[in-house]
């Protein structure tokens, strides 16, 4: 029964995927996501997300947990799931010998109720090239070629595990405009990505995924709203971080010194950049490589890497 499918087209609850050594790559993660909805899964290299993607997708079973894909266990219930929803893996792996006609049209005979080979490749922008055998196309168009394939059975949901490596900034805009618009006409699409402009303009909402668990998740502005903003830039010589103003006294809550580099992390960025510029105008000192930013979802996901490495450098 598709019982929760208005509300959640997916949801998870404390999933767990161990391998065969014994190595726990998801930890108990939990997230949903709504019918019309674009859903990041970040995190850093081995985090987990293609060992959970893969769950989602009903490739494997969860050691632990509970999986839905519109209301159904997508590995128990395969023939229920699979044909709504449409998948485009890491690594396509098609028969390189074969056209971009002749492959679209084997995975057209494969796919039911699928969308007309023609506007599947002019979706990603392969119209020419139907004739092109796969081995000639560039890595950026075969990763298209990837998307139209999981386009082709109109899919309610959409896996897409980093669709846009490889890309260039067009083809990688192209892309996001294309996913706008899947999403806008009521297509739910998962993503995994490791550009975070990317998570931050494409997706409602977005979890970051750390060795294993969920570290932060949101939507974007949620995500970032209690990190810190940052002010770097290189001390001349002859100055030293002592001489610069009381951190505290500027709102600096977090400070990093590499070499002449310094790095400021403060949650008052105006208070601490005037502070900064008063100082440095005064003592007549010039300031280069003036770098003042926001708090942005590059600024939440280092300091998630950071916080939880044991090692972690930044003092306060
Ligand atoms: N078949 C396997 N057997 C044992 N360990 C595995 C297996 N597949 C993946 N792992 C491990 O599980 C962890 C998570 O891997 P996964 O591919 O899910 O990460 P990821 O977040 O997708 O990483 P990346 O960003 O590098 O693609 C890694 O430490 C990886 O080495």
């Amino acid at each position: 029964m598709d019982t929760n499918e208005h509300e959640h087209v997916i949801e998870v609850t404390d999933l767990r995927r161990v391998y065969g050594g014994g190595f726990e790559a998801v930890r108990g993660i939990s997230f949903s996501v709504a019918r019309g909805e674009i859903f990041a899964l970040l995190g850093t290299n081995g985090a987990g997300k293609t060992s959970t993607v893969e769950l989602l997708e009903g490739l494997a079973s969860p050691s632990g947990g509970r999986v839905r894909v519109l209301g159904h266990d997508p590995f128990r219930e395969r023939a229920a799931v699979r044909p709504r929803t449409g998948v485009m893996l890491q690594e396509g792996g098609f028969p390189s010998e074969l056209t971009v006609g002749e492959t679209t049209r084997m995975w057209a005979g494969c796919t039911g109720g699928a969308r007309p080979e023609a506007e599947a490749l002019a979706l990603v922008g392969l119209a020419g090239k139907a004739g092109v055998r796969v081995k000639q196309l560039s890595g950026g168009e075969r990763r298209r070629l990837d998307l139209a394939l999981a386009l082709l059975g109109e899919p309610e949901v959409l896996f897409l595990d980093e669709p846009t490596t490889g890309l260039d900034a067009e083809g990688r805009r192209d892309t996001w405009e294309l996913v706008r618009a899947l999403r806008d006409s009521g297509t739910t699409v998962l993503l995994t990505t490791h550009y975070l402009e990317e998570a931050e303009g494409l997706a409602d909402r977005l979890a970051i995924l750390h060795e294993g668990r969920i570290a932060a998740s949101g939507t974007p502005a949620e995500v970032t709203a209690d990190r810190p903003s940052r002010i770097s830039f290189e001390l001349p010589a002859g100055y030293f971080p002592g001489d610069l103003p009381p951190l505290a006294e500027l709102g600096v809550c977090g400070h990093e010194v590499a070499g002449r580099t310094v790095r400021l992390h403060t949650r008052e960025l105006q208070r601490a950049a005037t502070g900064l510029l008063v100082w440095a105008g005064r003592a007549g000192v010039e300031l280069r490589g003036l770098d003042v930013r926001s708090a942005s979802l590059e600024e939440a996901f280092l300091s998630i890497a950071r916080e939880q490495r044991p090692t972690a450098g930044a003092a306060a």
